[in-house]
């Protein structure tokens, strides 16, 4: 569960987010939908804990009942996932997912990589390097990576804005059913109504709050 709770982000200038509240089951969607500038990015930022120099941001982030808005990024578990898939272009398929896992044996680690490598049709992908597949498959890839770290929360940031329509549609679905099998609470910006689940708590940051 992520409780948010009297979240305000402002700039020097301007409030960008006043008061904002929420609390997102596991496996359950918050998107955020508004138009640019009104604050989404540096909402996720905040949450992670990694607002920019000159925004101020307050209010409360519990994660699983425990507060996390005084740790560092690194101790809150919270991954993110962007638009860009962010791997790491000279790393194996395979040695970026096993950048993500906790440590253990490393037959165990690599069992683990494999296997997620399967679930996602991307068997036998493990030894290539990430420009020699297709953006669908890197975006699997990206997830993957994301889910392997045992994150308590997903930040997703215009997760699918990259890729196109037919491809879109499917991508959704596969991270929205990864959230909802591994009960991952879920906070997703986008500007595209589509891009938001079915059910889905909707908030808009220029104006008012309603369910899809
Ligand atoms: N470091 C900073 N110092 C001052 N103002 C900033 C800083 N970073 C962002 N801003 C301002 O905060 C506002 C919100 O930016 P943010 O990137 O969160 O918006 P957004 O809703 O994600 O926009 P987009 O949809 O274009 O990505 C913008 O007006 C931006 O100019």
């Amino acid at each position: 569960m992520l409780e948010l709770a009297g979240i305000r982000i402002a700039t020097p200038q301007r409030t960008l987010i006043d008061g904002l509240t929420a609390r997102i089951g596991e496996g359950e969607v918050l998107a955020v939908m508004g138009e640019s500038g009104s604050g989404k990015s540096s909402l996720l930022a905040f949450l992670c804990g990694g607002l920019a120099d000159g925004l101020a941001g307050s209010g409360s982030v519990r994660l699983d009942g425990v507060e996390v808005s005084a740790l560092p990024t690194a101790q809150r578990r919270i991954g993110i996932l962007f638009q860009d898939d962010l791997l790491f272009p000279h790393l194996t398929v395979l040695e970026n997912l096993l950048f993500a896992l906790p440590a253990g044996r490393d037959a165990d680690r690599r069992a683990r990589a494999e296997a997620a490598l399967a679930s996602a049709d991307l068997a036998g992908y493990g030894p290539r390097l990430p420009h020699t597949l297709s953006g669908g498959q890197r975006a699997r890839v990206s997830v993957l990576r994301a889910l392997l770290a045992e994150p308590r929360a997903l930040l997703l940031d215009e997760p699918f804005s990259r890729l196109d329509m037919a491809l879109r549609q499917r991508f959704r679905a596969f991270v929205f059913e990864r959230l909802r099998e591994q009960r991952i609470p879920a906070v997703l910006v986008t500007h595209d109504a589509h891009d938001v689940p079915p059910g889905a708590q909707l908030i808009r940051l220029d104006g008012e709050e309603e369910t899809a």
